[in-house]
């Protein structure tokens, strides 16, 4: 940029993206390439977290205009807030968010740069100045099977996902351990007791959660999640499909650059995926299980070499009992940034369909990771 280190300005910093983001720049050296400045909705003013330049307001649109790249993790109603009136205004800065707001608009580019980097380039090049995050599912799985869909092999894509409580937050991640502790405290008299009978404690378990559901201690996710699943995340779209389901088709063919939806409209027909997202209580690991349509049929020795060379975080677990509960598990993967896909077979309905499962940090390649590396990218560009 000119010879000189961009002004980014952070905004969502200290929040649980945030902060993840904040980690990953920090053990990246990134603030070496880059002039922070540090943006709050809530404390303008107070402490920076590095530098002693204090905390600037987050509404403060010409603090903001000042800024080559604005850099959110705040979240949707702040894009929706600033965005529009920055971009009225004639700021035609590089903004790079990681709320769903402006993913589907026509000139913002969700960047998940070792599936798309051509497509970033291309519009980069074309003088894009939108980058959104994509949804973190969508971008688990693409880290993990993309190779298939850049080889085109893939006719479709049924996913079932098993998604951890920090999709929907902090709060929600805290709600899950307390239901846990509430539980166990209702039947830890029977649970000392190695006498004591599984269905009595079994009926306490329920009880206490029926007692749970839909009250204070569930406000979080709206139903029980400790010990219990929920089959429905994200708006209901109204026609029998959650929006969470929605984005796995929309999202995965808009990164893929195929669709309508592409930036710049493309004539590759869109692959058609569905299948069902599902809240389950792991912590942040969105796992998924895909089972895929093939073009043709392909060696699975093909397909596992395919997967394991697509990039440098992905790594093929034998489809074994042991590596599986050692290495494709929430437990394992949590913290990191490996992508593990495992349970890699062909599925009874005949050669040409494919089954895999695959987990990621939803937190790390599901939201700030993607971002880190486009700021990465703008630096270097
Ligand atoms: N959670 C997820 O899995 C994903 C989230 N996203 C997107 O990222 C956005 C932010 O998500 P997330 O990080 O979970 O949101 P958080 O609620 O953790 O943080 C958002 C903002 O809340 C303010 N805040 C208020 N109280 C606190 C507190 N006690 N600790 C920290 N921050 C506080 C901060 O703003 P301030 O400093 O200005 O007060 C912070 O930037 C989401 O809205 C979504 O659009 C995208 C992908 C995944
Ligand atoms: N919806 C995701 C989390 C998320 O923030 O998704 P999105 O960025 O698409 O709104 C989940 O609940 O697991």
């Amino acid at each position: 940029m000119n010879g000189r280190k961009p002004v980014v300005g952070m905004v969502g910093w200290r929040g649980m993206v945030g902060s993840v983001l904040m980690d990953r720049m920090r053990d990246e050296a990134d603030f070496d390439l880059i002039e922070p400045v540090f943006f709050s909705t809530s404390n303008a003013g107070g402490k920076a977290p590095m530098g002693e330049t204090p905390l600037a307001d987050a509404h403060d649109l010409e603090a903001l205009k000042r800024c080559d790249v604005i850099l959110t993790c705040q979240g949707g109603d702040y894009t929706g807030e600033v965005f529009a009136k920055l971009r009225a205004d004639g700021w035609d800065g590089h903004w790079i968010d990681a709320a769903s707001t402006l993913r589907m608009e026509k000139d913002a580019l969700i960047v998940l740069d070792p599936v798309n980097r051509p497509g970033i380039d291309r519009a980069l090049a074309a003088g894009n100045r939108t980058w959104v995050g994509g949804n973190c599912t969508v971008s688990c799985m693409l880290m993990g099977v993309g190779a298939l869909y850049k080889a085109g092999l893939v006719d479709w894509m049924v996913t079932q996902t098993y998604q951890a409580a920090s999709g929907g937050g902090a709060q929600h991640m805290r709600e899950l351990l307390t239901q846990y502790g509430a539980l166990n405290e209702a039947v830890r008299p029977l649970l000392d007791d190695p006498k004591s009978a599984i269905l009595d404690i079994d009926r306490g378990v329920i009880a206490r959660q029926r007692e749970m559901d839909g009250s204070e201690e569930s406000k979080q996710f709206g139903a029980v999640l400790g010990g219990s699943l929920i089959p429905w995340i994200d708006k209901d779209l109204g026609d029998g499909t959650s929006k969470e389901e929605w984005k796995g088709m929309a999202e995965t063919n808009k990164i893929l650059g195929l669709g309508p939806d592409a930036v710049g409209g493309s004539n590759d027909a869109a692959v058609p995926i569905d299948g069902f997202c599902v809240r389950v209580g792991a912590m942040r690991c969105h796992s998924q299980a895909l089972s895929f349509k093939l073009k043709r049929d392909v060696p699975l020795d093909e397909i596992e070499a395919m997967i394991a060379e697509d990039n440098d975080w992905v790594r093929v677990v034998p489809n074994e009992k042991e590596a599986t509960m050692r290495d494709l598990t929430p437990v394992a993967v949590t913290g990191t940034m490996t992508i593990p896909v495992g349970r890699i077979r062909k599925l009874a309905m005949g050669p040409d369909h494919l089954g895999a499962f695959t987990i990621g940090d939803q937190l790390l390649w599901g939201a700030a990771e993607p971002l880190r590396r486009m700021l990465r990218i703008l630096i270097e560009a």
